[in-house]
C-alpha cells in the first residue's frame, strides 16, 4: 500500500514538475521574443532552474521517471476544447500562468508528504511566480493595446444615440467597416446615462478588438473600464489625468500646434489629436491649423497623431499628402446617408495610404 502510495506520488510531482516548467518556458518565450524584456524573461528563466535545481536536491530522479507511465495517463484522453482553443497571445499567457500555479501548489501540497524542505522551497518559487506573471500579464497588456493604437487609422467621435441598443447597433457595424476607435463624446448627456453608455460601450468595442475612449472625463472612464480618455487643452492636465487614470489605460491630448504637440510627448500623452484641420459641422472654431500643421507633425512627432476636425471623403487625400494616415472624425460618418460605407470608404482611403 505505502509502496503504491508512494508511486502514485511520485508520478503526480513527475507530472506537475513537468507542467510548471513547461508552463514557465512558454512565459519566458514571450517575455524574450515579444516584449524584449531581459528582466522579465531573466527571472521567469530563473525560477525554472531554481524549481529544477530544488528537485533535483530533494527528491530521486530515477524514482520520478519510474513513475512515470504516459499511456496509461487515463488525463491524456480527457482533453477539453477549451484546451486546443486560444483567443489571442494574452490568453496563452493567462491559461500558461494558472497552469504554473496549480503546478507549483500540487507540487509543494505531495511535496510535503516526502520532504518538507523541498515543500517550503517549492513554496517561495510559487510566490515568486505569482510576482512575475503578474508583471507580465501586465506588460503584454500593454503591448497588446500599443499595438492595436499604432494600427489604428480610422477614428470615430460619437455621442450616446437614441438609445443603449441604437448606440450598441452602431458600434458593431462600424466596427465591421473599419472604424479602429470609437470615442463617446456626449457633453448633453447625464453623467448617470453617460456612464451606462461607457460601460456598454467599452465591453462591445473589446468584443469587436476595438478601443473605446471616453471624451473629457478620466472619471468616467476609469469607471467605466474604458481604454482611455481623451483631453484637450483646457480641461485636466496631462499629468492630472494620468494620475487617476494609471500606467494602463490611453491618454490621448488636442493639439492645435507643433508646441502643443511636444509638449504632449513631454507629457505622456499615448496619441495625439491634431487639429481642427477643416470647418466643421460639429463644432465651431475661430481659427483652423490646415494641412500645414499635420505636416509639422508628420516631420517631428512620433506618436499616433489622428487628423481632426472636418475630415470626409472628399478631402482626406488632403490629410494624406501631409503624411499623416490617421483621423478622427465625426459628421463624415454621423451625417452621411450611409454610415456604414462612409466608414468603409474613409478606412479604404487610409489604408491604401498605408
Ligand atoms: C481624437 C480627438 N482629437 C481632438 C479632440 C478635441 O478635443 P477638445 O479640444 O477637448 O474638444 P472637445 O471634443 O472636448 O469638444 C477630440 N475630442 N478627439
Ligand atoms: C471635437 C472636435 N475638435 C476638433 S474638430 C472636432 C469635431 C470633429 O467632428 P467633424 O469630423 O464632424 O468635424
Ligand atoms: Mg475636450
Amino acid at each position: 500500500m505505502t509502496i503504491l502510495t508512494n508511486q502514485a506520488t511520485y508520478r503526480i510531482l513527475d507530472a506537475s514538475i513537468n507542467r510548471a516548467t513547461e508552463g514557465l518556458r512558454t512565459l519566458e518565450e514571450y517575455a524574450r521574443f515579444a516584449l524584449d524584456d531581459a528582466e522579465i524573461s531573466g527571472e521567469l528563466k530563473s525560477i525554472r532552474h531554481d524549481l529544477t535545481t530544488v528537485t533535483n536536491q530533494h527528491l530521486d530522479r530515477l524514482r520520478l521517471i519510474e513513475a512515470r507511465d504516459t499511456p496509461g495517463d487515463v488525463g491524456t484522453a480527457i482533453g477539453e476544447a477549451a484546451e486546443y482553443q486560444r483567443a489571442s497571445v494574452q490568453a496563452v499567457i493567462a491559461a500558461a500562468s494558472s497552469r504554473i500555479a496549480q503546478s507549483l501548489r500540487v507540487i509543494e501540497e505531495y511535496g510535503k508528504t516526502i520532504d518538507a524542505n523541498f515543500a517550503a522551497q517549492v513554496e517561495q518559487i510559487r510566490y515568486r511566480h505569482y510576482q512575475m506573471a503578474a508583471a507580465l500579464e501586465l506588460q503584454a497588456f500593454k503591448a497588446t493595446r500599443a499595438s492595436q493604437l499604432a494600427a489604428a487609422q480610422l477614428y470615430l467621435l460619437m455621442d450616446g444615440g437614441e438609445s443603449e441598443d441604437q448606440f450598441v447597433a452602431s458600434i458593431e457595424q462600424l466596427a465591421a467597416a473599419g472604424v479602429d476607435i470609437f470615442q463617446l463624446r456626449a457633453p448633453e448627456l447625464d453623467d448617470r446615462t453617460l456612464y451606462e453608455r461607457a460601460c456598454v460601450g467599452a465591453a462591445v468595442a473589446k468584443k469587436h478588438g476595438r478601443l473605446f475612449i471616453v471624451n473629457d472625463r478620466v472619471d468616467i472612464a476609469v469607471a467605466a473600464d474604458a481604454d482611455g480618455v481623451h483631453v484637450g487643452q483646457e480641461e485636466l492636465p496631462a499629468a492630472a489625468a494620468r494620475a487617476i487614470l494609471g500606467a494602463r489605460r490611453l491618454l490621448g491630448i488636442s493639439t492645435h500646434s507643433i508646441e502643443q504637440a511636444r509638449q504632449a510627448v513631454d507629457d505622456g500623452a499615448d496619441y495625439i489629436g491634431c487639429g481642427p484641420v477643416f470647418t466643421s459641422r460639429t463644432k465651431q472654431f475661430d481659427r483652423y491649423v490646415g494641412p500645414a500643421f499635420l505636416n509639422q507633425v508628420s516631420g517631428s512627432i512620433h506618436l499616433p497623431a489622428f487628423a481632426i476636425g472636418g475630415i470626409d471623403e472628399h478631402n482626406v487625400a488632403k490629410v494624406i499628402e501631409t503624411g499623416c494616415h490617421r483621423i478622427a472624425v465625426s459628421g463624415a460618418i454621423r451625417d452621411a446617408e450611409d454610415p456604414v460605407h462612409a466608414a468603409e470608404a474613409l478606412k479604404q482611403c487610409l489604408m491604401q495610404a498605408g
